[in-house]
């Protein structure tokens, strides 16, 4: 094939490529996995499939458009970054017209779906999450503030509180512990990840922990919230939300999770804090799917 023909059938595809980019969709993906078991854990019973299908579709559109705004609001900061310098928008691959135009697109699709699919209050609260997301994080508390991941962690954590009202159409305590345990879990998922990346950041003057405070208190503080994520994820046994499987299944992530966090705090390993952030994404997938598991095996509550 010629170079031009070969630029007609490849730039389609790398176009898309560079479209999906912008969605973060591991990220995104994984939210859904909350959202569906705390879907789940709404009912004894499996929840209506058309609602499971409208709230995964309705979330997981509102999540990437929030994230394609991220992309746009953030475009400067990841032009200076090694990790990020990359995506569409540095690169000039996406202008940020197109990017706005494709967040709005996701954004009001998703919106759409929970309205007359799902319900009003899921819908508003989506919302909320979107907003927290892509305006109130992003072009607010992640200049402002080393506190902006934990405040801003409040978005990242709605997903199983969405699933959960979606098919109760109630705001239920059980659903805000699942909300808890993800609020507790992302500063060190994230400063774990921030000690390894502390140049860049610096270099894009973005006031994260590891700049503002040093390495060896960002360690201390990954510790600490360690320690406050253990005690968030025994609520839901505590309160007989889930049974032994969800206590013997938490406690063996539990125990590998505080590993790495001890490991990170000993700072003798260079390759710790990021063995440590790859840990904490197998930990979140893992705890939920033990939370469905043990919802699911009967007799053992
Ligand atoms: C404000 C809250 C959060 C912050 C600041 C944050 C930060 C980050 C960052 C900077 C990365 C690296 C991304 C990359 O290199 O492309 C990442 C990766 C990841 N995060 Fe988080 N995160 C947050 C919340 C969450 C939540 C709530 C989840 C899921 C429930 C999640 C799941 C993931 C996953 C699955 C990855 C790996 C993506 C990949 O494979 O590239 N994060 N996070
Ligand atoms: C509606 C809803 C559920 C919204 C949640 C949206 C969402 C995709 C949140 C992702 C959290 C995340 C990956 C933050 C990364 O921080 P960053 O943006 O500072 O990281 P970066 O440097 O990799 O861009």
């Amino acid at each position: 094939m010629n170079n031009s023909l070969q630029r007609v059938f490849h730039s389609p595809f790398a176009l898309c490529r560079d479209y999906l980019e912008l969605c973060k969709l591991r990220v995104v993906a994984v939210m859904l996995l909350t959202a569906i078991v705390g879907m789940c854990l709404a009912t004894p019973e499996l929840p209506p499939i058309a609602t499971m299908i409208s709230a995964t579709l309705g979330i997981g559109l509102m999540a990437s458009g929030a994230a394609a705004v991220n992309h746009v609001m953030d475009r400067n900061i990841d032009a200076k970054m090694a990790r990020t310098h990359r995506r569409p928008l540095p690169q000039g691959k996406i202008d940020e017209t197109r990017a706005l135009l494709f967040a709005a697109l996701l954004s009001l699709s998703g919106i759409t779906v929970l309205i007359f699919w799902t319900n009003l209050l899921t819908a508003w609260l989506t919302l909320g999450a979107l907003i927290g997301y892509a305006l109130i994080y992003t072009m607010l508390l992640k200049r402002a503030t080393p506190l902006n991941i934990v405040i801003g962690g409040i978005a990242g954590a709605a997903p199983p509180l969405l699933g959960w009202v979606a098919v109760t159409g109630r705001i239920e305590p059980d659903s805000l512990l699942l909300v808890l345990i993800i609020f507790a879990w992302t500063p060190p998922h994230f400063w774990a990840l921030c000690i390894h990346k502390k140049d860049d950041y610096a270099r894009a003057g973005v006031p994260m922990l590891p700049v503002t405070h040093g390495e060896g208190y960002t360690r201390l503080q990954i510790l600490l919230y360690t320690v406050l994520m253990v005690l968030t994820t025994l609520f839901p046994f505590m309160t007989g939300m889930s049974g032994l499987i969800y206590l013997i299944g938490v406690t063996l992530l539990n125990l590998r999770f505080f590993q790495w966090a001890v490991r990170v705090y000993m700072a003798n390993d260079s390759t710790a804090p990021m063995s440590m952030f790859w840990f904490s994404v197998k930990y979140i997938m893992w705890l939920f799917v033990v939370l469905l598991v043990d919802h699911y095996v009967i007799g053992l509550h």
